[in-house]
């Protein structure tokens, strides 16, 4: 499926907490970003499936797909548009044969043997990074910088994001790179207002 990675938002709960998980996402998303990839690595799978079918009900009739990160029960249950896993999060052909042909589905990677190991043909897109060190997430790989980031997407087979550490200011440089955009979470949703946040991505 053909899918709009020019800036796609990966949620956190302690971070969206300011404003509230959706009122977030949607002042988001009014502010340009393109995916929306609900991240939750505490919540039971009855409160994710939850809090997915509250944003998709949200942002229905915008165009945005919800994306489910590493559980696929979750992305299967709430109906959300797709899954992203990581190295170590199962497996990408169960994954898409679970999901059926149309759901978005992601995977990360952080270096140049993930890259020649993997199979694009189950993948829509590629997560890369982290491109910088960031508090976000604490067991994140070496930092690319951008000259790794480049190299990465010269090789990759599919679109790419990148992601890790990433602000507006950013934006021009991970484009420059080759990738369709960059992902983040806490130069957004950790804002005070996330909707001029997101819109700082596309005034280079
Ligand atoms: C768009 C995107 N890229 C990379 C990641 C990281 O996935 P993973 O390595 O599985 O780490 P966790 O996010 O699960 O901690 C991502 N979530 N999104
Ligand atoms: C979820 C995630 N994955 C990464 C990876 O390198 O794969 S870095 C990361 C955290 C991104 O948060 P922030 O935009 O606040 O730096
Ligand atoms: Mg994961």
């Amino acid at each position: 499926m053909r899918i709009d990675l020019s800036l796609y938002l990966v949620t956190d709960p302690t971070l969206c907490a300011r404003h509230g998980l959706v009122e977030t996402v949607v002042a988001a998303v009014r502010g340009g970003v393109t995916v929306v990839q609900l991240r939750d690595k505490h919540a039971s799978d009855a409160e994710l499936t939850d809090q997915a079918r509250r944003l998709k009900a949200a942002l229905a009739g915008s165009g945005v797909p919800l994306i489910i990160n590493d559980r696929l029960d979750v992305a299967l249950a709430s109906g959300a548009d797709g899954l992203h896993i990581g190295q170590d999060d199962g497996d990408v052909a169960r994954a898409r044969a679970a999901l059926g042909p149309a759901a978005i589905l992601g995977l990360s990677v952080q270096r140049h043997d993930q890259l020649a190991a993997l199979d694009p043909q189950p993948l829509d897109y590629l997560g890369l990074g982290p491109v910088f060190a960031t508090a976000t997430k604490h067991d994140h790989a070496a930092p690319l910088g951008f000259d790794g980031l480049a190299a990465l997407v010269a090789k990759s087979p599919l679109p790419a994001v990148a992601i890790g550490g990433l602000k507006a200011e950013h934006a021009a440089r991970v484009r420059a790179a080759g990738a369709q955009g960059p992902a983040v979470i806490s130069a957004i949703c950790g804002q005070a207002d996330p909707e001029a946040a997101a819109r700082a991505f596309f005034t280079d």
